[in-house]
């Protein structure tokens, strides 16, 4: 891929939109499918993290990590109390090398009772490798589903997977329908719902009608993707707003890098529009190799210190997640970009050289 220019064209005001429509339940789904649909609707005050740090973290890592670094993060953030993980995806290893090897982290990973492991499946190949995958190691089925990608540009749909939008809906249709057809969920993505690298300020409506394409095809929840990191709480509210033209306020998510230090306020900004379910990454890893200078995501420790400080309830151990921030962050030579782990850090230093003069 021949690398290309980021644009940073300025945003503009959106309309308000009408209320939601009611969720539908996609068909021809198993029993483990109807168990793992536990994300809480919006009206509870619950909010569902989606740990993508495995995946969107460490596809944009310069070096190849290893499989055994992969599983061994994947184990520490489901003992840390994260509840789905994305694991890696079973795109093409010439697009992002950094992914090659999903197959074994997903077969050596800790399967723990009631965490969903979330795959990145561009095409139907993908999808034939993972569903080989689950009848050759019948262990990774349980708690395991899919999810797929487009984007609201087609200049980022090209760069990220070689064909339009449209293109694009049309071969995940027919993943998606095989997926359900062997019990399995497959969940959906829209990159650059604020700013397109290539193309500039995203059209909500595009957003809108990309995002209930993917849930009529039979995604059970759609992921908005601010991959870029522009979005501001008034950019994403207005996106959002949008959005909930023709989709429900149940089966969104939402996914904020944050490029411009603006990602929790942007998590915020959805939570409080009534998303219950948001993507994030331990240590604030990642970004997207086709956006150029985007960084990670927000990280899962500074939204939950935000969460846990709010009248919204999350579940993860912060503390642990912290630990796991600087060990991942370690092992990659990179600075910990989450503010809250580097702070949790710094009070435990504090805490244990107070401690030391005090026996002194
Ligand atoms: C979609 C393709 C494969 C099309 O790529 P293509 O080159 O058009 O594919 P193709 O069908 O012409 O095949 C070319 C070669 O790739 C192989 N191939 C084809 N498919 C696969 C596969 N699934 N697994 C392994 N190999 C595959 C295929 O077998 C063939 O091999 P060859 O004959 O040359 O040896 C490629 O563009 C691709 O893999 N793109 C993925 C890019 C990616 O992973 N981007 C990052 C994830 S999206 C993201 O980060 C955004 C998100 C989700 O986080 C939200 C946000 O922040 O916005």
């Amino acid at each position: 891929m021949a690398s290309r220019a980021v644009s940073s064209r300025l945003l503009l005001p959106a309309r308000r939109a009408a209320p939601t429509r009611s969720p539908r339940i996609p068909s021809a789904l198993g029993s483990h499918v109807q168990r793992t649909c536990a994300t809480e609707a919006s009206s509870s005050n619950f909010v569902n993290i989606v740990e993508v740090g495995p995946r969107d973290g460490l596809q944009n890592e310069k070096s190849v990590v290893p499989p055994e670094t992969k599983v061994e993060l994947v184990n520490r953030l489901g003992r840390a109390g994260m509840k789905i993980i994305e694991g890696g995806s079973f795109v093409s290893p010439k697009w992002v090398p950094q992914m090659a090897g999903t197959a074994e982290v997903a077969t050596k990973i800790e399967k723990l009772s009631g965490v969903t492991y979330q795959y990145l499946v561009p095409n139907e190949k993908g999808l034939s490798t993972f569903l080989n995958l689950l009848s050759e190691q019948p262990d990774v089925r349980p708690g395991s589903e899919i999810a797929i990608f487009t984007a609201a540009t087609d200049a980022f749909s090209k760069a990220n997977t070689n064909v339009t939008v449209a293109e694009s809906l049309e071969r995940l249709a027919k993943v998606t329908r095989a997926a359900l057809d062997h019990g399995v969920r497959v969940r959906g993505y829209v990159s650059v719902v604020i700013t397109c690298p290539y193309s500039g300020k995203a059209d909500y409506g595009r957003v809108r009608d990309v995002t209930r394409a993917l849930l009529d095809m039979g995604c059970f929840e759609v992921s908005l993707g601010d991959t870029t990191g522009t979005g501001t709480p008034t950019s994403v509210g207005e996106m959002i707003d949008a959005v909930l033209g023709a989709n429900p306020v149940q089966k969104l998510a939402g996914h904020f890098h944050d490029t411009f230090g603006m990602g929790v306020a942007n998590a915020m900004t959805a939570v409080d529009a009534g998303i219950r379910t948001l993507d994030s990454s331990v240590g604030g890893l990642g970004g997207c190799p086709y956006s150029p200078g985007a960084t990670g995501n927000v990280a899962t420790e500074d939204i939950l210190y935000a969460l846990q400080g709010s009248k919204y309830d999350v579940a993860g151990d912060l503390d642990a997640l912290a630990e796991t921030g600087f060990w991942i962050s370690e092992q990659l030579g990179r600075e910990n970009a989450s503010r809250v782990g580097r702070a949790i850090r710094a009070r435990k230093i504090r805490q244990q050289q107070e401690t030391m003069k005090a026996k002194l």
